[in-house]
């Protein structure tokens, strides 16, 4: 079978393993969810130490599934839900409080105090980022400020901070490495992503020792190797990238102007931009997309909070859906939605709209609106927020895209992906691997160990799926964008007025 490369791919709802071979096929998965803890409304974590045992037993499970040990493992590479905060004693390996979550919004007033202060252009000409709750440094700085005892013990050096790349790294390596790769970085909202180091301006604000923060790396670099315990020998860590940019790897977007969408918890949509970071004039994200072959790439994003998360909640709170799968047949099974828009602002509105305050609305309901429609209106809501944007990213980028290659969960709804064409007006390609994200972290994880030539080598391993390609009239088009607009602008600024 020959040597295979382990990806780490710990996400929102779930942490997973995938064992690839050199074509870039799936070898082995193994899958954990794990619990969503919502202290307060708007306030979302997890438990770090959870996010750490789901994550070391479905590596284990994957490789016993096919026989395999880590002798055959020619290294790790890892990838992450991203900005998510955990900040543990370096002395103990505990953490001092729960990861807080992308998507908690507990910090929103922080970034209020900020904005007044004029922080947010500051923030934006640095890092890129637009100000927002999204962010890790206000996460920590909450940490920091609420914790009884953890600024003294972050000021005597005592305390680290980690997005969950680093977090995995040091439990993986006993807590001999602390290191995180520039893309991660540059979600923290405290790395300058032009002169690539941390902010002592932005640590200064916020009022963050810079001891609690850790090594900036490219994201194909062998780190170091894991514990020999864990795994019985050492395997080599030599791939790190936060999940949506490793994901634009995965789908080989390398060239200037490629663009991918994930379907997965949120919907992330990111650009390649080479070796430009483009500032945004229309609420998209200046990201760092990889640090490779001894240059940085940067990516224009356009982040959702909520894109299957709005399934899972059709699922799990409405009760209207026994799987998230079944609401493609729910959604065929009417000609439309009868004229009902559902704007999913569960934890506000992400790009391009920046408003916290926003909150979930639904409109056009009568008489005669069914659970069919209702669950249609959901899945559009997906594919309206994604091309709210595409248009944004083709204005920044002045690039008009011919196709967008896709992935994550819910790229695997038909009806979403004809829909999603169909109001884009572009075609939409299914790559044969959907799971890009573990694929993009195993590609650099084997760049960096020569398992994989080059990005020429990895680029023939892309295959296609399934085409959809658009067949909307125009004037329809048009008409349903001018009433999701208008349901956007009913939704914004509920929760700042109550
Ligand atoms: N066939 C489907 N149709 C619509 N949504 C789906 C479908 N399959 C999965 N999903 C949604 O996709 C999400 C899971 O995708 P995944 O990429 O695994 O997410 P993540 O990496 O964010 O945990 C869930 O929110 C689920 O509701
Ligand atoms: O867990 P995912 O796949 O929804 O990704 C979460 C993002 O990285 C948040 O920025």
């Amino acid at each position: 079978m020959g040597k295979l490369i382990m990806a780490l791919d710990q996400g929102t709802t779930s942490s997973r393993c995938i064992l690839f071979n050199k074509k870039g096929e799936i070898v082995s998965m193994a899958q954990k969810e794990f619990k969503q803890i919502y202290p307060k409304s708007g306030w979302v974590e997890h438990n770090p130490m959870e996010i750490w045992a789901t994550q070391f037993s479905v590596a284990t499970e994957a490789m016993f599934t096919i026989n395999v040990s880590a002798k055959d493992i020619e290294a790790i590479g890892i990838t992450n839900q991203r900005e998510t905060t955990i900040v543990w004693d370096k002395r103990t390996g505990l953490p001092v409080y729960n990861a807080i979550v992308w998507q908690c919004r507990r910090t929103a007033d922080i970034c209020d105090e900020l904005r007044k202060k004029g922080m947010d252009e500051v923030i934006r000409n640095k890092t890129g980022l637009v100000l927002d709750a999204y962010f890790s440094a206000t996460k920590i700085k909450w940490i920091l400020d609420n914790v009884p005892g953890a600024r003294e013990e972050a000021e005597r050096g005592n305390l680290l901070f980690g997005n969950i790349d680093t977090w995995l790294i040091w439990n993986l390596t006993k807590g001999r490495i602390h290191v995180t790769d520039y893309s991660n970085a540059s979600r923290t909202m405290l790395f300058n992503i032009h002169e690539l180091k941390w902010d002592e301006d932005l640590l200064r604000e916020f009022d963050i020792p810079e001891s609690m923060l850790p090594q900036v790396k490219p994201s194909s670099y062998i780190y170091g190797e894991t514990d020999e315990v864990l795994f019985g020998m050492p395997i080599k860590i030599s791939g790190d990238a936060g999940d949506q940019q490793a994901a634009l790897f995965g789908q080989t977007c390398y060239d200037e102007g490629a663009a991918k969408n994930t379907y997965g918890t949120g919907c992330f949509m990111l650009m390649n931009t080479g070796e430009k970071a483009v500032a945004s004039q229309n609420g998209l994200l200046t990201t760092i997309a990889w640090g490779v072959d001894g240059k940085v790439n940067y990516a224009l994003e356009g982040s959702i909070f909520m894109g299957g998360a709005s399934i899972q909640w059709l699922r799990d709170e409405m009760r209207m859906l026994k799987n998230a799968a079944d609401s493609e047949e729910y959604a065929l099974a009417v000609e439309d939605t009868d004229g009902v828009y559902l704007v999913p602002a569960f934890v506000g509105l992400g790009a391009p709209y920046w408003d916290p305050y926003a909150r979930g609305t639904v409109v056009g309901l009568t008489r005669g609106t069914k659970k069919e429609h209702f669950i249609r209106a959901t899945l559009e809501s997906i594919a309206y927020q994604s091309y709210d944007i595409l248009k944004a990213m083709q204005e920044d980028s002045g690039i008009k895209l011919k196709e967008l290659k896709v992935d994550g969960g819910a790229c695997a709804n038909n009806f979403l992906m004809q829909f999603q064409s169909d109001i884009l007006d572009v075609s939409v390609h299914r790559p044969k691997v959907t799971e890009t994200t573990a694929l993009g972290a195993a590609y650099l994880a084997g760049l960096a160990t020569g398992y994989w030539k080059d990005k020429e080598d990895i680029s023939t391993n892309w295959a296609v799926s399934k085409v959809f390609n658009p067949v909307m009239i125009e004037e329809r088009r048009e008409k349903l964008l001018k009433d999701w607009h208008d349901a956007v602008e009913r939704s914004r600024g509920w929760a700042r007025e109550r």
